[in-house]
């Protein structure tokens, strides 16, 4: 199986190109949206952040976000110690989801591909970039969060030169239609290998 990573910067558009690869019939594999997933019900993960954490980290089995997010915000080692109980068992969740996949390729969408060494595990990488203004529009619009907030993500992410030196494939987010068309050519490129 071919997997092809899809990354950029937060705000970027990943999950609407990958919603493109969507309709033309690719499946798709959201890390984040897994990683969630994992935390909500993995007991191992639950119990790994409540050590590193504290109680307060958890409430009524979710995950209390505003609370985890100041920590690691504010001290990137938490972070780190953070990805490290959540990334290896996301690695092992997508191996086993990518054995039942049947295409030709699959679509891997992580924020922090290059950030975690993931760009080894995939076969192609597609980059998608924005400029910054609209990216930072577009989230305050879509999350109740700051500029602020954003910007603290953003420290702890690649710049999009560096993502694009080492990717096979850019997406432009500039408008729908012309993400539409960018995917459609990256897609028939693909079928081709
Ligand atoms: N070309 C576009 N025109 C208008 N709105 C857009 C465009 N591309 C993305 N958006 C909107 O911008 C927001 C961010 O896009 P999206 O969620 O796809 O980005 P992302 O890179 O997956 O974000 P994150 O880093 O938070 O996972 C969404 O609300 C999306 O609908």
């Amino acid at each position: 199986m071919i997997i092809v990573g899809l990354t950029g910067g937060i705000g970027s558009g990943k999950t609407t190109v990958a919603k493109e690869f969507k309709k033309l019939g690719i499946p798709i594999y959201i890390a984040d949206d897994e990683a969630k997933k994992l935390m909500r019900k993995s007991k191992v993960i639950k119990r790994k952040l409540i050590q590193l954490f504290g109680n307060e980290s958890y409430i009524e089995g979710e995950l209390n976000r505003s609370f985890v997010a100041n920590i690691i915000f504010n001290n990137k080692s938490y972070l780190d110690k953070m990805n490290a109980i959540i990334h290896p068992r996301v690695a092992r969740h997508f191996e086993k989801w990518v054995l039942k996949q049947k295409s030709p390729y699959v679509i891997k969408e992580v924020a922090i591909l290059f950030e975690n060494g993931g760009d080894k595990s995939c076969d192609y990488i597609i980059t998608v970039t924005a400029n910054l203004k609209a990216r930072i529009e577009r989230l305050l619009e879509r999350d109740n969060t700051t500029p602020e907030k954003i910007e603290a993500i953003m420290k702890n992410q690649w710049t999009d030169e560096k993502k694009m030196e080492r990717s096979d494939f850019i997406i432009q987010n500039t408008t729908l239609e012309s993400i539409k068309n960018q995917v459609a050519e990256i897609h028939k490129n693909l079928l081709k290998r």
